[in-house]
């Protein structure tokens, strides 16, 4: 049996599938948690992969690393972090991502040439961020990789020269997304100082090796290798819930949205994925459930014991900030509590705020692309919540198609892995999907987009 390794290196943990080649079965999986945190010391990524992937990787041909967006890694000439990596939901940079939306012309002009109108959230943001507030650090980078262009770094032979690819690269801001080549100037830019950037890998092939000789391909971005682990095809949405919500699909063109809604992204393969994320996802329902002192299933039962509508109760989740809506300073509103308000009530707000915020970004993918999804497909650890799949069909006001619980970044990885050792991207089915449906519930969308609209303030770019 071919062995192949997929690896998600993502904000919340490190996973690590081992799969048959020839059908895309899980062999074994592990994982390692990482720290909590939007500024995280790169190294911890490392370790969690030494110990998720470690054990399985001498059993595999080869390996890929997906991993979560957009992070900045900055090295020193030796090769070593000079300060803790900034995470793609720190939002310190925003009014430097303003700056540099405002040096390229404008958020069209910054669209047209990286694809996307730059965010906090994106690289080049926080490397501006560096060089403005932190210029001792600013001087010393020589070289900025991210994050899985680091893991798959310290996964390959002592002396590789560091890699990526194009669907991560595209999250940089320093990327031509359109022709596929890095942008040295803007990184320069970003930074004060032309720094070293890493050789770019083609879709299908391999980067490098480890020391033992298992190929490792180029990797990818997170959301760029579950499309490929989800075999997401044109038409398709797949809506994420993990840390980030992300709704995003597959396209033959590249997408330049100067409204700033959509990202216009590279796919792992050789097209594009335009893509909508929020930065508050998954961690709506770690945080109610902690204030109401209850685990995930508890919180999934008293939500589905409470009304739709949460009996007046809604909120906007924007706790940590936010990029869709782009509201870098927000913190989270609550409104509708009473004396009568009930801990179902509360329960049942999270899911719809959670919900409320992913059927909008649905909507601004379907606005930007032009056409109704053939289908919605959910992914991402939250879909274990049987409040979330309950309420997800009703909310999104679609049914929604929903694949056994599984990694699928982890699984796109291995796709990639499987693709750089035979030459081509292996056809594996994926295992039998759910579809889930409901009646839809306007009435709570209504109220959502009435609160997020009464509490908007323009955004400077
Ligand atoms: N049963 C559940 N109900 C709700 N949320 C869950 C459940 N199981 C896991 N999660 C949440 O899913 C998140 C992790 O999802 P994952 O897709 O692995 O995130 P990431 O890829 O961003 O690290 C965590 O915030 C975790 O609390
Ligand atoms: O910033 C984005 C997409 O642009 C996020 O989707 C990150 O890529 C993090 O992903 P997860 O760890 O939540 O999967």
């Amino acid at each position: 049996m071919t062995l192949v390794l997929g690896v998600d290196s993502s904000t919340q943990s490190t996973k690590a599938l081992l799969i048959d080649a020839a059908d895309g079965t899980v062999v074994e999986q592990r994982s390692t948690p990482h720290p909590a945190g939007t500024e995280v010391d790169p190294r911890a990524w490392l370790a969690a992969f030494d110990e998720a992937a470690g054990p399985l990787l001498e059993r595999a041909e080869a390996l890929s690393v997906g991993g979560q967006q957009h992070g900045m890694v900055a090295l020193d000439a030796a090769g070593e972090p000079v300060r803790d990596a900034l995470l793609w939901n720190d939002t310190r940079s925003a009014e430097e991502a303003g700056d540099l939306i405002e040096e390229l012309g404008g958020p069209q002009a910054c669209a047209d040439a990286i694809g996307s109108v730059m965010v906090a959230s994106f690289t080049a943001s926080k490397l501006r961020w560096v060089r403005d507030h932190e210029p001792d650090h600013a001087a010393r980078v020589a070289q900025v990789l991210l994050p899985h262009d680091y893991v798959s770094r310290h996964a390959a032979a002592p002396g590789t020269a560091p890699f990526t690819d194009r669907g991560d690269a595209s999250g940089t801001g320093y990327f031509a997304t359109s022709t596929g080549e890095w942008r040295p100037d803007l990184a320069a830019s970003a930074i004060g100082h032309e720094i070293a950037l890493p050789r770019l890998v083609e879709p299908g092939t391999a980067g490098a090796e480890t020391a033992a000789g298992v190929l490792i391909a180029g990797g990818s971005g997170d959301n760029a290798a579950a499309a490929l682990g989800m075999g997401l095809e044109t038409g398709d949405v797949l809506v994420s819930i993990g840390t980030s919500g992300v709704a995003s699909a597959i396209s033959a063109v590249p997408v330049a949205d100067g409204s700033g809604a959509v990202t216009g992204f590279a796919d792992a393969a050789h097209g594009f994925l335009p893509l909508v994320a929020t930065v508050n996802a998954a961690q709506i329902l770690d945080l109610q459930a902690r204030w109401l002192g209850v685990d995930h299933a508890e919180l999934a039962e008293l939500a589905l014991a409470a009304p739709a509508r949460s009996n007046g109760v809604s909120f906007l989740p924007y706790y940590g900030g936010e990029r869709t809506p782009n509201r870098p300073d927000a913190t989270g509103v609550w409104t509708g509590l009473t004396p009568r308000t009930t801990r179902e009530d509360l329960a049942r707000a999270a899911f719809e705020a959670l919900l409320c915020s992913l059927a909008d970004a649905v909507d601004l993918l379907v606005k930007a692309t032009g056409a109704e999804p053939r289908r919605i497909l959910m992914v991402g650890g939250a879909t274990r919540s049987a409040a979330v799949r309950a309420l997800a069909p009703a909310i999104l006001g679609r049914p929604v198609v929903l694949p056994p619980s599984g990694e699928y970044v982890a699984r796109g990885a291995a796709r990639q892995a499987a693709w750089a050792l035979t030459g081509e991207l292996p056809d594996w089915p994926l295992p039998d999907t759910e579809t889930l449906e409901a009646d839809p519930t306007p009435g709570v969308r209504d109220a959502y987009a009435a609160l997020r609209d009464s509490t908007k303030r323009e955004a400077r770019a």
